[in-house]
């Protein structure tokens, strides 16, 4: 799914309005019901609803919502700014067909001090949505200052009020803590950056059928990787496949204490399918490794630390996880990759020494994939203010070096060479533990091993990492898992997979 800007944003709006065509208060109504529909088969508990309108659009839609939720049997209460009842005009036609319903009881912000927030009520926030122009100030400060200190469930409708959606907010700004943020057709950029998206809750995208054709004729560099991307990449496998055919990998790693990171980027490798798995490690892992992953062959590349790589025709060498950082092993990386050429999976400790000497970054081959973690990034790249500058900086180090960076996160980023970024939506903080990236390692060797290509690899790579863990997380909870356990689950993430790409009788 295509990530739009506000502008492209209220471009698709008005070409869906002109080519539909559709009136634009028409298209506020579906936007509303599709929020209201949401809400109804959603919230069971709750009999009351107290809505905040602003005076745009966003107002607007929270005007039309009200009347809908109203007409369902729920007790609604409105919220507007009395001193100031200029409307834009479609929130104004919502705002007089809410007036004639004499069951709903419009009240002042100010009136929201003596209002009782009891527990059979729901906020909703339609203060301001993607026309938000400067900080909240004054009275809406207030009031979202106030909402904020509230226990009830709240649901933003479009955005959290006074988060602007493809920027940064000041550190100090008043933004509307959401439970749910009920978007309207697109991710917005804002979402997916940690210190604007933990104002979200969990965003859910509804689709109000902006014409699909303004969507597909507008370019964005921005994606999240949603259910149709993956289709688009997943291939099944092949019935008269053989070995040969999945690729070769090569899982380079380990030092004496840290020969699990290895074991689990070669446990995942070999559950991503990857045709041929070996595992060059240093031999103080032997035994532990052939006895736990007899599937993978083992290399030898040293005795307690790796130093030395051997170097193999045709294969896909995927190297970091528990590799330390020791003279010797920083010796054997160099020399390997003043040798190598073609494309490789560079993480953890192979990061760290690449970043000690500014010449050792131009020995990446070209359309390799690095997965730094953000200190690991900052390490190699140095320091940025936010989450939006170190993405900028990302692009600008994948296209000079050419190669993928997949900036780890709590929405991983993919970068491409040509300025593309594929955000990962799938994933969750039960991913919050050591383990988990040499995962990700074993995952994405694996798959471009198998031929998919770098783009494909490093995207589909996040995306089976992360929806494993939430199969993970439902079974054991995020706090609980291990892990282990999202290695376990990558099967049925395949299952699932292979459903959706087989054909159905
Ligand atoms: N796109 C779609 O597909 C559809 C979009 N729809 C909806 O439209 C929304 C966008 O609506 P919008 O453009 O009218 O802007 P909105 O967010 O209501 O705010 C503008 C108002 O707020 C004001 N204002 C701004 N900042 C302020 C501040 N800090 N403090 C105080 N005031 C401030 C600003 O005043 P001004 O800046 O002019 O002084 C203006 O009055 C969108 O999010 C979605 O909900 C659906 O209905 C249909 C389909
Ligand atoms: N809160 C979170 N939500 C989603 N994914 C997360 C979260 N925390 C960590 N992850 C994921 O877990 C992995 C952690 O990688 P990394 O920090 O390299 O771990 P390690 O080096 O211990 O294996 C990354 O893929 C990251 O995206
Ligand atoms: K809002």
């Amino acid at each position: 799914m295509k990530v739009f800007t506000v502008e492209n944003i209220r471009l698709a709006d008005q070409y869906t309005i002109k080519n539909e065509p559709v009136s634009s208060v028409q298209l506020m109504e579906r936007a509303a019901l599709n929020c209201a529909e949401w809400i109804y088969s959603n919230c069971k508990n709750h009999t009351k609803f107290a809505v905040f309108c602003g005076n745009g659009n966003n107002g607007g839609d929270g005007f039309a919502i009200a009347r809908m939720l109203y007409l369902k049997g729920f007790d609604i209460d409105v919220f507007i700014n009395k001193d100031h009842l200029k409307f834009s005009d479609d929130a104004l036609v919502n705002y007089k067909k809410l007036k004639d319903i004499s069951g709903i009881s419009l009240k002042d912000f100010h009136e929201i001090e003596r209002y009782n927030f009891d527990e059979k009520t729901i906020i909703i926030d339609a203060l301001f949505g993607t026309g938000l122009s400067r900080n909240p100030e004054g009275i809406f400060k207030k009031v979202i200052e106030i909402l904020n200190s509230k226990v009830n469930p709240k649901i933003s409708i479009d955005i959290p009020s006074g988060m602007f959606a493809d920027q940064i907010n000041n550190e100090n700004a008043t933004i509307f803590k959401a439970d749910y943020t009920l978007t309207f057709q697109f991710w917005k950029r804002a979402f997916l950056h940690p210190e604007t998206g933990s104002f979200t809750g969990k965003v859910v995208v509804l689709d109000i059928n902006l014409s699909q054709e303004f969507i597909e004729n507008t370019s964005s560099n921005d994606f999240v990787i949603d259910d149709e991307v993956i289709k688009n990449i997943f291939k099944i496998r092949q019935d008269f496949a053989h070995k040969g055919t999945y690729g070769k990998s090569i899982i380079v790693g380990g030092s004496y204490g840290k020969i699990g990171a290895i074991m689990l980027a070669t446990k995942s490798a070999l559950k991503a399918g990857s045709g041929l798995t070996f595992v060059l490690a240093p031999n103080c892992g032997y035994e532990i490794l052939q006895t736990n992953a007899p599937e993978a062959m083992f290399m030898n590349g040293g005795e307690k630390n790796i130093n030395q790589i051997e170097e193999q025709e045709n294969t896909v060498y995927g190297i970091g996880p528990g590799l330390g950082t020791e003279k010797e092993t920083e010796k054997a990386l160099v020399k390997f990759l003043e040798n190598h050429q073609s494309p490789l999976i560079l993480d953890a400790d192979a990061l760290n020494i690449i970043s000690k000497d500014n010449n050792y970054m131009k020995l990446i081959p070209k359309k390799s994939i690095i997965t730094p973690h953000p200190k690991e990034f900052e390490r190699l790249f140095g320091k940025t203010e936010n989450s939006f500058d170190r993405l900028d900086l990302a692009k600008t180090k994948a296209k000079d070096l050419g190669i993928y960076i997949v900036l780890k996160d709590h929405h991983t980023q993919v970068i491409t060479p040509s300025g593309n970024v594929f955000y990962n939506i799938t994933g969750n903080s039960g991913l919050a533990k050591g383990g988990s990236g040499d995962i990700l390692t074993g995952i994405i060797t694996s798959l471009l091993a198998q031929k998919y290509s770098e783009e494909e690899a490093a995207v589909l790579g996040v995306w089976l990492h992360g929806k494993a863990a939430d199969f993970a997380a439902e079974k054991y909870s995020k706090e609980a898992m291990q892990p282990t356990d999202v290695i376990n689950e990558l099967g049925n993430v395949f299952l699932d997979l292979n459903k959706k790409a087989t054909t159905q009788l």
